[in-house]
């Protein structure tokens, strides 16, 4: 059964007009039963309804079909309505039912099989329930409550409801029907031209049935309305007092005409408060209830007309689209279950369907990555405290995120374009932000390095990365993307890092040479510099993510290993000229890699990095003007790696190499670095603040080497500060040494640094300042 049900039932030719002429004409044809059409003969137009009965078709039947499947919803807690209307004399009363002593039990209507059939259904289905009923009619746009014998007056209205009548509380069948008829005897009933009983008002009987449902409670209510019938004065001959009733029926039954075809029109005004019967019936005329309408027709031609407008007012019923909702619900359990019921609203208000917002993935995918979000904040915080369990943290809230993403992208298909577009731009930041917070991540190990367990670390970084290189093929896959950016980087880093190792040399290494030179965009203004005979050597520091400023994180790590950059350094421009110094020393897990590579003549680059050319070598150029042609071996870049985790951190040297010594000695005479550089040929900057603590390396020392040699230096001649910045000493162990060597003099081996630390400590300190013992 439709939320709303329109039946037409054609009344039986009666037998006092079998004989008539025009009664055998019929205005109604039935083209089909299957499914029910009906055409009007005189207009040629079809009508087609959920049923049509025929004078074949008794009670029960017009029972089963119309108003039986309700009982179940009512009990469930939905408003239902069955309501007859049609011509005066169609068979409406006699339909509906309100005289339950009729002599056939054939003959029986609506309403006293429906009582029968709630009884019978709370007894079968076992539910705890309460029914009351009501009866009331609308005489002459007043309201009379059935139920009262004592008093005949209409009951108060307000706001156009009617107050106070009675609901009777009936336990059985037979209860039911004392009532209903005494109801029925109290109705307003006039003998017209056309019905010699005809109601002269509006009946509504409702039945109220309170049920208690596991948890909670509905009450809903069935009301079953014998309208009255429309009529023509012409046809009726009413006069006086029946005239006068025969116009407030016909405006009542105008303003329910009005109100279904507001309904049918989805209008947003639906005019109920024109006429008491549509103010009374608000609550079960609606889109929210069940409805089934009951057209009675004549099938006389003479009733043609009254039978059409009755057709009319049926398909325009039928228009109605319902959308019934469970009435009623105990407050406390609505409380508890606020999603469950959602959509359930309180008996007697006018209820307006919430308007669901769309829910759309994004925000769905926001909802769900808020936790990876604070997750991050979080985590960004308490790195320090145990880096490798928050790394795993973070991790689990970059899989929550992509997971989201994932079913993101499943549920995008179905969604507009505007809104694919939408969400694909929230993906890409959501992945731009995941490789940032991994990024970070990697900064803060990299700044408190070493860390303890790097085996696990590198596993969950990882994981991290192929997740995110997942999503990033999920989201790029539609856009025709090739890679994300992070594998980008990688796959750029890897190359170098081939390139380098010297074993996985090719024969075409000289175009993977220029590919990698060309993807790291060697300035223009620094081949400009060496055609300007600037025989200088100049670092690049060159960083996974921006090609052109080394990251913080390795930045912070030269820093602490060598203490070059001082702690408030505060341009960019002495960064980077502090950067220069840090020479070609390249560190990393245990693994340190170097390659050497011939930068070509014209290479090009739209880079913005100044060169940091120190200020006397410039002034000495200035001095001479002269300019001198860049050759191809003149120009060497070094790249070493730093290894942490999955991701490799690129630290690139360019070294230019001195041709014109004369120049240099022009303008470098007294500086110590440019003579170092004169004796190897290579203009050698080191790793130590003013150049003082400067430790000699050989050209074919490894930058391992180097490094450690570094370390020792500062070990054996560093002061307090300097002490301090190596990794694993902090003050305490800084004055132990200052103390070791005022008392034995300066470090010279392992053994006095195992004397200071103490055999484990020692192991520790080798480890997490990546010295090889055997260097020492
Ligand atoms: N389908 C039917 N089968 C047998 N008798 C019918 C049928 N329909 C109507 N009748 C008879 O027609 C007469 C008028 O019916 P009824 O009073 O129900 O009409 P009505 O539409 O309610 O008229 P009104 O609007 O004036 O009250 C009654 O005597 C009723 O028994």
């Amino acid at each position: 059964m439709d939320f709303v049900n329109v039946a037409l039932r054609i009344k039986p030719i009666h037998k006092n007009y079998l004989f008539d002429e025009n009664a055998n004409t019929s205005c109604l044809k039935i083209i089909s039963k299957e499914p029910p059409v009906v055409l009007a003969v005189d207009r040629l137009k079809t009508y087609d309804f959920d049923n049509i009965f025929t004078e074949e078709d008794n009670q029960e039947t017009i029972y089963n079909e119309c108003v039986k499947p309700l009982i179940k919803y009512v009990k469930e807690g939905y408003n239902c309505t069955v309501f007859a209307y049609g011509q005066t004399g169609t068979g409406k009363t006699y339909t509906i039912g309100t005289d339950p002593q009729v002599k056939d039990q054939n003959q029986l209507g609506l309403i006293p099989r429906t009582l029968n059939e709630v009884f019978e259904y709370n007894q079968n289905e076992n539910l705890e329930s309460e029914i009351l009923l009501s009866f009331i009619e609308i005489y002459k746009e007043k309201v009379y409550d059935l139920l009262q014998n004592e008093n005949n007056q209409p009951l108060l209205v307000k706001g156009m409801k009617a107050e106070g009548f009675r609901k009777e509380k009936v336990f059985n069948f037979r209860d039911a029907t004392h009532f209903l008829n005494m109801g029925n005897k109290n109705r307003h009933i006039a003998g017209t031209k056309q019905n010699a009983q005809s109601s002269r008002s509006h009946a509504i009987f409702s039945i109220y049935c309170k049920v208690k449902h596991s948890g909670h409670e509905t009450c809903a209510k069935l009301n079953l309305v014998d309208l009255a019938g429309c009529e023509s004065v012409r046809k009726t001959g009413n006069k006086g007092s029946t005239f006068d009733e025969g116009v407030n029926i016909n405006k009542g039954l105008l303003c329910i005409g009005q109100v279904m075809t507001a309904l049918s029109d989805n209008s947003s005004y639906v005019p109920y408060r024109q006429s008491i019967i549509t103010s009374i019936l608000q609550d079960s005329l609606n889109k929210n209830n069940f409805v089934s309408l009951i057209a009675c027709v004549s099938n006389y031609q003479d009733d043609t007309t009254e039978t059409i407008q009755t057709l009319e007012f049926a398909s325009r019923v039928k228009k109605v689209k319902s959308r019934p909702e469970v009435n009623k619900v105990v407050s406390q359990y609505k409380k508890d279950n606020p999603i469950l019921f959602q959509n359930t609203r309180t008996a007697g208000t006018p209820f307006k369907r919430p308007q669901t917002p769309m829910r759309t993935p994004a925000k769905h995918s926001r909802m769900a990555l808020m936790p990876l979000l604070s997750n991050k904040e979080q985590s960004s915080g308490s790195i320090a405290s145990d880096q490798s369990s928050s790394l795993k943290s973070f991790g689990t809230s970059v899989m929550s995120g992509i997971s989201a993403i994932s079913s993101t992208s499943d549920v995008q298909q179905t969604l507009s374009p505007v809104i694919q577009k939408y969400m694909s731009k929230m993906e890409d930041s959501l992945i731009k932000k995941m490789e940032d917070s991994l990024m970070k991540k990697m900064e803060e190990i990299a700044k408190s390095t070493p860390c303890a367990n790097w085996s696990d670390l590198q596993t969950e970084v990882r994981k991290i990365k192929t997740e995110i290189a997942q999503i990033s093929s999920v989201t790029l896959s539609r856009k025709k993307a090739t890679s994300s950016p992070i594998e980008e980087r990688m796959s750029r880093a890897k190359k170098v890092l081939s390139y380098g190792n010297s074993a996985n040399k090719t024969p075409d290494s000289d175009n993977t040479k220029d590919q990698v030179v060309n993807s790291f965009k060697v300035p223009d203004k620094l081949i400009d510099r060496k055609r300007n005979n600037v025989n200088v050597r100049h670092t690049l520091s060159i960083s996974p993510i921006e090609p052109d400023q080394p990251r913080r994180s390795i930045r912070l790590s030269i820093k602490r290993l060598h203490g070059d950059i001082e702690p408030g350094d505060v341009t960019q421009k002495d960064k980077r000229r502090r950067l220069s110094k840090n020479g070609d020393i390249a560190f990393a897990n245990g693994n340190l890699m170097t390659s050497q590579i011939n930068v070509r003549k014209g290479v090009s680059d739209s880079s913005v990095c100044q060169p940091p050319v120190r200020r006397s070598i410039r002034l000495a150029l200035k001095k001479t003007g002269e300019e001198e042609s860049l050759e191809e071996e003149d120009l060497t870049l070094e790249s070493s790696y730093l290894k942490i985790g999955g991701t490799s951190f690129l630290e690139s040297t360019l070294k230019l190499k001195i041709k014109d010594n004369e120049i240099l000695q022009k303008g470098k005479k007294k500086n110590d670095t440019c003579k170092d550089a004169n004796k190897n040929n290579v203009l050698n900057v080191k790793a130590t603040p003013a150049g003082k603590r400067l430790v000699k390396k050989s050209k074919n020392d490894s930058p391992y080497t180097a490094h450690t040699k570094v370390v020792f230096k500062s070990l054996s001649e560093g002061g307090q500060k300097e002490l301090e910045r190596l990794h694993y000493v902090g003050s305490k162990t800084a004055q132990q040494i200052l103390s070791f060597r005022t008392v034995k003099g300066p470090i010279k081996n392992i053994s006095d640094l195992k004397e200071i630390f103490g055999p484990k400590k020692f192991n520790t300190f080798v480890k997490k300042n990546f010295l090889k013992i055997e260097l020492l």
